[in-house]
């Protein structure tokens, strides 16, 4: 228990510690489910899993809506029903706040071969650490916040607000359908929320938590070079044709420099101006370079100091590519010229780059490059998805719980940090609901969300847990606290 917490938080907590087993069984059925957004052949799997999460929370005594999102357009024409997406509710008390959780259970696609240690779709503990693709991102911080409410009912305690969910099966793959269903529910399913909370990052260090004001934005490209009809033998045409992976390669090539440096002209020109006050706030951010480089698993990072690191992954653009569709990737030697090649590359957007604009010339950009090589074949450059940057206001009530949360969990102050990464979700609730939106996460900085290994440690998904179920007091507190301050101003 925590020495500042109260005889209610520490009743809690213990129930959260005696029932560690049941959170983990649960973790071990949802990380069990291949919910992998990004392969269509996986799309029923993600439904089952929205179906799953939809039940637990049916049990908790919410009601809950599965809301369809429509069919998408496969590359061979055909179409697919998208998976459903959860609103649910639990409470309708006018005298407390209510409070939305935004969470997401597709995954990215995880197999064995690609260097796992253990199988990814086994939630496996080692170390006092719970291994599995999602585990982190985003079934292990949904469940925490499951499990918080859970522990309220379980303990027959009153609720401190009233919950919300919005828990989406498509955020890795852009959350399409999202924005209209966002403004579609505005009127009805959005226009009592008062707070809006996301757990779907990381904290910038393994021991200190962290809250989040800030993450980038993402536009993605498909850059496709198409020669024939047909793949060809090397042996026969090589030496005599444009091979449409060479243009690709020099396209690719041509993205950036050897500094990281982004060499599309004017990319840089709407980027928001450095002021002397923001470079500060880099400095004073506790940031341990050489512990970040060992989680990364790379020897050397393209900068040397950590303020510049910072604001590279966090409010300057970055360029990655991705992969290439159709070429060769098998082990072995396939002595073919593939015809038909698609490079795949995003760039992170921060405020205030324009999305029409960025894609603008990096089109433009690309074409002039192509032009240059004098090739036949055919050049198509397209913006399969993109989401705008966020940044939020952290002098409000919710921001204020948190703190006070964290420092009664954690006996310490937060990190302040952005994000490199994009939720699309944050800008679209800010946008178009209006209301405060913040970024709370449980997962510490080398959770390999993405990546191999994927994990979440023991215990950052029971901190978490009793993180959230202390927020709920936290900001009922806060918000009660507003009213009757609000109700005082109005009396007089
Ligand atoms: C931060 C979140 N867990 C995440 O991984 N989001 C994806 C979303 C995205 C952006 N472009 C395409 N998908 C990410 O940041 O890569
Ligand atoms: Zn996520
Ligand atoms: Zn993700």
């Amino acid at each position: 228990s925590s020495s500042s917490a109260s005889g209610l938080e520490n009743q809690i907590f213990q129930y959260i510690d005696l029932h560690q087993n049941e959170f983990i069984k649960i973790l071990k059925e949802w990380v069990a489910v291949e919910s992998d957004s990004v392969q269509p052949r996986l799309t029923q799997e993600v439904t089952r899993m929205m179906e799953i999460a939809a039940a637990r929370l049916q049990a908790l005594g919410a009601t809950v809506e599965l809301a369809q999102l429509g069919t998408s357009q496969l590359p061979d024409g055909q179409s697919l029903l998208l998976p459903p997406l959860i609103l649910a509710e639990l409470g309708k008390d006018p005298q407390k706040p209510t409070v939305c959780f935004y969470g997401h259970l597709d995954v990215q696609p995880a197999k064995k071969e690609d260097g796992w240690e253990t199988d990814p779709y086994t939630l496996t503990e080692s170390d006092g650490n719970l291994y599995g693709r999602g585990a982190s991102d985003n079934k292990g911080p949904v469940l925490a916040w499951i499990n918080a409410v859970e522990t309220f009912k379980a303990l027959k305690l009153d609720m401190p607000v009233n919950f919300k969910f919005i828990i989406e099966g498509l955020e890795e793959v852009g959350s399409p359908g999202l924005e209209k269903l966002i403004k579609d529910k505005n009127q009805l399913f959005f226009s009592d929320v008062d707070y809006i909370v996301i757990s779907d990052n990381l904290w910038l260090s393994n021991r200190k938590p962290a809250l989040t004001y800030g993450t980038r934005g993402s536009i993605c490209f498909f850059v496709e070079v198409q020669g024939g009809e047909r793949d060809l033998h090397s042996g026969t045409f090589g030496g005599i044709i444009h091979e449409p992976i060479t243009d690709l390669i020099a396209l690719l090539d041509s993205l950036v420099d050897i500094s990281g440096r982004i060499l599309i002209p004017g990319i840089y020109d709407d980027v928001s101006i450095l002021t002397e006050e923001e470079k500060k706030l880099y400095e004073s951010v506790e940031f341990d370079v050489e512990g970040h480089k060992n989680i990364s698993g790379v020897k050397k990072f393209l900068y040397d100091n950590k303020e510049e690191i910072l604001m590279n992954m966090w409010r300057y653009p970055s360029l990655s590519i991705h992969g290439i569709e159709g070429a060769f990737h098998e082990p072995g030697i396939k002595t073919v010229i593939p015809i038909r090649v698609i490079g795949k590359f995003s760039i992170r957007l921060v405020p205030h780059m324009n999305i029409s604009i960025v894609e603008h010339q990096v089109k433009q950009y690309l074409e002039d490059i192509f032009s240059k090589r004098s090739s036949p074949n055919k050049l198509m450059v397209s913006v399969p998805l993109s989401a705008v940057p966020w940044l939020a206001d952290i002098n409000n009530t919710l921001y204020t719980a948190a703190k006070g949360a964290i420092k009664t969990v954690f006996g310490q102050d937060p990190d302040m940090i952005r994000d490199g990464s994009t939720i699309p979700i944050a800008r679209m609730f800010q946008n178009i609901t209006k209301k405060s939106v913040m970024m709370f996460p449980i997962g510490d900085a080398d959770a390999g969300e993405h990546s191999q290994n994927e994990k979440i440690s023991r215990s950052n998904y029971f901190q978490g847990t009793k993180l959230f179920a202390t927020f709920f007091l936290e900001i009922a507190k806060l918000h009660e606290q507003l009213q009757e301050a609000s109700t005082m101003k109005t009396t007089n």
